[in-house]
């Protein structure tokens, strides 16, 4: 299966020529950034040895040609564009950001006017765990926000038990990646180097996600409180959820079964940490209670389960392959 990378100068781009460089189903014919002129090797120098290839202009046309699938690594309000030609070149499509994970009016009030009315409602939400059935069918997956992945791995097991009149806070943090290879103040390293702060609290672009889809698969309305951090560590993502229960239940068994079943989630005994996820597509979770006071602590790679292999995981499940296969699962501990 040929597949297309558009975006392959940035962050998570890298990753994903990282996995598919290996992948036994996938072979990359086509990778692209907004000026080509570049080999893949010059473009990046730790590819040396490893991948020798063009850097194109991205032009959906010539992806038309050349692959069966693509991945866009695109900034929001950049992806759009290229998708809505893309499904037209008959090509699948795996993006990663934030242009397809919303329903039309959530996205238009938190990001901009919609280009691609006509696919958006068509588009699956890329969490395998709760999605699976549609993503095998699907043309156009929207990879979900690295925050809300990490979030709703943690909390969805719980809202059926989740005391709806109290406020459920989820305490995020996240690597400097997060933000993308572009520059930015406060991940200079002068600013974020020893230092560490809350950002957006309650006003961040992810809440309305992740409140969105524990409407749509638990058809509950929470009122959900995220205050993402930023941490000087270059990758890794950690989530704490405080909450109250409705009763004192036997939350380890809720999350043991709910996940028993799951390739990617690993169920921890003690608090999790994000050294060992940092390199795999795991999401680890820990639980634990006090009367009803109930604290879930998750911990995924942002560019990885965030990101580049999730979208991976997610096409080997379009694709009709084994949702492991090529997928990282060895931590860069210690
Ligand atoms: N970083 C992370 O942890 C996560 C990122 N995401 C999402 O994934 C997407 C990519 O993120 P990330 O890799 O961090 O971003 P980067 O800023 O590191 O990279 C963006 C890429 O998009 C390319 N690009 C921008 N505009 C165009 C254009 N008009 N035509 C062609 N290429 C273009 C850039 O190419 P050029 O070099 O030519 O400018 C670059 O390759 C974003 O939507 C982000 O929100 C999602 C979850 C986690
Ligand atoms: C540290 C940092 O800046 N993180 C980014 C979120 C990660 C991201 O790229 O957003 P998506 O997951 O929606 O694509 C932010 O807060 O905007």
């Amino acid at each position: 299966m040929n597949a297309a990378i558009i975006g392959a100068s940035g962050y998570t781009g890298l990753e994903l020529i990282k996995i598919l460089i290996n992948h036994p189903k996938f072979n990359i014919s086509y990778i692209a950034n907004s000026t080509g002129n570049i080999n893949v090797q010059e473009l990046h120098p730790s590819l040396k040895g490893l991948l020798d290839m063009p850097v194109e202009v991205a032009n959906p046309k010539e992806v038309g040609k050349v692959a069966d699938i693509a991945f866009l690594a695109l900034p929001h309000k950049t992806s759009m564009s290229f998708a809505k030609e893309l499904l037209k070149e008959g090509v699948k499509v795996v993006d990663l950001s934030a242009d397809y994970r919303l329903e039309l009016e959530t996205y238009e009030k938190h990001y901009c006017e919609h280009e691609d009315k006509q696919n958006i409602n068509d588009a699956v939400y890329g969490l395998p765990e709760y999605y699976k059935e549609k993503l095998k069918e699907a043309i156009l997956v929207a990879n979900p926000g690295c925050y809300p992945t990490a979030s709703l791995l943690a909390l969805l097991p719980f809202i059926d038990y989740i005391d709806e009149n109290s406020p459920i806070f989820i305490d995020a943090k996240s690597g400097v990646t997060g933000a993308g290879k572009k520059l930015n103040e406060i991940t200079q390293f002068g600013h974020i180097n020893e230092n560490t702060h809350a950002y957006n609290p309650f006003k961040h672009r992810h809440m309305p996600e992740i409140q969105e889809k524990i409407k749509l698969l638990k058809q509950k309305e929470f009122s959900v409180n995220f205050v993402p951090h930023l941490i000087p560590v270059t990758r890794g993502m950690l989530v704490s959820v405080y909450a109250t229960l409705k009763n004192e239940v036997d939350v380890n068994d809720i999350l043991a079964q709910t996940y028993k079943n799951s390739e990617f989630v690993r169920v921890r005994d003690n608090a999790v940490d994000i050294k060992s996820t940092a390199g795999t597509n795991f999401c680890d979770i820990f639980v634990a209670r006090n009367g009803k006071a109930l604290f879930i602590n998750s911990s995924i790679d942002n560019l990885l389960r965030g990101a580049s292999s999730q979208a991976v995981v997610n096409a080997n499940i379009m694709c009709g392959f084994e949702e492991g296969e090529g997928i990282p699962k060895i931590a860069y501990a210690p």
